[in-house]
């Protein structure tokens, strides 16, 4: 544990924006860039980074001296989901303190080595749970995730305050699903809006990283195991991704602390 060099949360306040198709595009574009990678699947409630990694249905990560668990390796990413222990079609019906219990354990119980960097793909939300894993798992910083559309844009507001309230630095914002370039005629079409990461970023005085469109390809290559930064690593869809990545890598490095190393600090969670 004491092996990872920073945390990365990616998160969104609102769901289905796209929050995991980023994580793992990320986390792809840092091992791209040389780094070693962790990809931590906190979305318990409805993890999705199994199948968006490929990895086939019954895969279990084994076990060391019956107390820890080995990453599972994808794409040259060391990967951890609660998919991996529950199986796909079982319903993940968290109580808060279970689910955060359930979370600090899969933190703490991989053995996941020397890392530069482990993404944590954040459940959906400001609750409890996103809480106390960005105090507790001692995150460096966090990218926001949000579609142009208000409701999604206010949702996005509300987790860079909770991530400021905790002294998270908020690494910046990549908006999602900006715009859909039509496949027939090449007509481009705002279907969530225009402008409204970039106008959230300029309000918190953070960087946009990145703004994707709604692209057929996108989810074709995550729904088949393959995200686009090692399906596609010319299209200029992971050129965004990668441009996203180098500059969480500048902002960590600008904020590294000396000895660079981070700690998970002992935390319990009591079921009362
Ligand atoms: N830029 C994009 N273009 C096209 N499809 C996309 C794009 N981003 C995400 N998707 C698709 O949208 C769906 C939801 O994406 P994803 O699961 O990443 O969202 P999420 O925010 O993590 O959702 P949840 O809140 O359920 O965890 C997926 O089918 C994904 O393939």
């Amino acid at each position: 544990m004491n092996q990872i060099k920073h945390i990365v949360a990616v998160a969104s306040g609102k769901g289905g924006v796209g929050k995991s198709t980023t994580a793992v595009n990320l986390a792809l574009a840092l091992k791209a860039r040389g780094a070693e990678v962790g990809l931590l699947d906190a979305d318990i409630y409805g993890p999705s980074q199994k199948t968006m990694l490929g990895i086939a249905e019954g895969t279990r990560p084994e076990q060391h001296e019956g107390k820890y668990l080995l990453p599972v390796e994808a794409h040259g990413l060391k990967t951890m989901s609660m998919a991996y222990l529950a199986g796909e079609r079982t319903p993940m019906v968290w109580r808060g303190p279970m689910a955060g219990g359930a979370l600090t354990q899969m933190l703490e119980q991989t053995l996941w080595g020397a890392l530069d960097y482990l993404v944590i793909d954040m459940p959906p939300g400001t609750g409890d749970i996103q809480l106390t894993l960005s105090q507790k798992a001692t995150v460096a910083g966090a990218v926001i995730v949000t579609t142009p559309q208000d409701i999604a844009l206010l949702d996005a507001r509300k987790g860079i305050e909770m991530f400021r309230k905790v002294d998270v630095p908020i690494l910046g914002i990549i908006e999602n699903m900006a715009v859909h370039v039509c496949s027939q005629c090449g007509h481009e079409e705002h279907i969530f809006g225009a402008e409204g990461g970039r106008r959230v970023a300029e309000d918190y005085g953070v960087e946009l990283l990145a703004s994707l469109p709604l692209a057929l390809a996108i989810r074709e290559q995550t729904d088949a195991g393959r995200p686009t930064v090692v399906a596609a690593p010319d299209s200029p869809e992971a050129a965004s991704y990668l441009a996203a990545a180098q500059a969480i890598e500048r902002a960590l490095a600008a904020a590294a602390p000396a000895d660079g190393v981070q700690q998970f600090p002992n935390i319990s969670i009591s079921d009362d």
